[in-house]
C-alpha cells in the first residue's frame, strides 16, 4: 500500500490548479492504457476546487467521453435537494463537460427521494457489480475489491472522509462495498458511502483539504497517525497524496 505523501500549497488557487493537472494527467494515462477513466467524487468544497478542470487547457484537452463518474458518498435525498452531492457536482462541474449521461452513476433517484438509505446502498453496490461484469471496473488482484483509477476526497474538521465518521461502526465494514448511515453527525443524517476497503483499493487517492477548521485533525493524522480519525486510514494501491493549503497545514 502506498505511503501518504503531502504537498502544501501557498493558496487554494494553486491547490486547485495542481488538482486539475493531477486529474488531467491521470485521465490521459488511463485513457491511453485502457480506453476509459474511472473517477470517484466526494461532496463538500471539493467541487469548487475542481473549477480549473472546466477551464482551458483542460476543458478542451480531456477526453470527457471516456470518463465514468462515481460518488464515494452521497446524501440520501432527492436529486434536486440542495443537500445532494449529485446536484452539487452536476451544477458546478459535470454539466459543463461532455461526459455521456450513461457514464454518470448517481444514487438511485427514486429510493433516494424516498429516504431509504439501506436500499440505496444496496442498489449502488449492485450498480458497481454490474459494471464489473461489463468490464468498466476491474476487481483488484491485490485487494479483491473494485479498483477505481482516481478518487478525489475531502476531509471534515472531525477527521471524517466519505461518510465514515469517528466513533461510528461503518469504518469497520469489510463485507459490503457500499454501506449506509442514518445518524451522520454532519447533516443530513442519511447517507451512503463506499467502505474503507473499497476506498483503499483505488489506484490513486487525492485528499484535498483547505482552511483552518480541519487543521487540528490534519496534525493528528500527520504527526501522530491518530487512527481514531477515519481519514488516517486512507491508503491507495499506487499513490495516496494529500494536498493542503497553508491554513489546513497551520498546526503541523
Ligand atoms: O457528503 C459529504 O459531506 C462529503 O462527501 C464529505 O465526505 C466531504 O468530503 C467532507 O465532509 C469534507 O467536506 P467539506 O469540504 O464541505 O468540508
Amino acid at each position: 500500500m502506498a505511503q501518504r505523501k503531502m504537498i502544501v500549497f501557498p493558496t487554494k488557487n494553486e491547490l486547485s490548479q495542481a488538482m486539475a493537472e493531477y486529474t488531467a494527467n491521470l485521465s490521459a494515462k488511463f485513457i491511453k492504457e485502457k480506453g476509459l477513466f474511472t473517477v470517484v467524487l466526494s461532496g463538500g468544497d471539493l467541487i469548487d476546487w475542481l473549477c480549473k478542470l472546466v477551464q482551458p487547457p483542460y476543458i478542451d484537452s480531456i477526453e470527457w467521453s471516456k470518463w465514468h463518474v462515481f460518488w464515494v458518498d452521497e446524501r440520501v435525498c432527492a436529486w434536486e435537494d440542495p443537500d445532494s452531492n449529485y446536484k452539487l457536482a452536476m451544477e458546478g462541474f459535470l454539466s459543463k463537460v461532455p461526459i455521456p449521461d450513461k457514464n454518470i452513476y448517481a444514487i438511485d433517484k427514486h429510493w433516494a427521494a424516498d429516504g431509504n438509505a439501506e436500499h440505496c446502498a444496496a442498489l449502488y453496490e449492485e450498480c458497481l457489480k454490474d459494471l464489473v461484469k461489463e468490464k468498466i471496473i476491474p476487481i483488484s488482484k491485490k485487494t479483491g475489491y473494485p479498483e477505481f483509477d482516481l478518487q478525489l476526497l475531502g476531509m471534515g474538521p472531525d477527521g471524517h472522509m466519505a461518510s465514515l465518521f469517528p466513533n461510528h461502526p461503518q469504518i469497520n465494514e469489510k463485507q459490503k462495498w457500499v454501506t449506509h448511515i442514518t445518524d451522520s453527525p454532519k447533516p443530513p443524517p442519511k447517507r451512503i458511502t463506499f467502505t474503507l476497503p473499497v476506498i483503499n483499493s483505488s489506484l490513486y487517492n487525492l485528499m484535498a483539504i483547505c482552511d483552518k477548521a480541519p487543521a487540528k485533525s490534519v496534525a493528528e493524522i500527520m504527526k501522530r497517525n491518530n487512527l481514531s480519525l477515519p481519514s488516517a486510514h486512507l491508503s491507495a494501491q499506487v499513490e495516496n497524496v494529500w494536498y493542503l493549503d497553508q491554513a489546513a497545514a497551520s498546526e503541523l
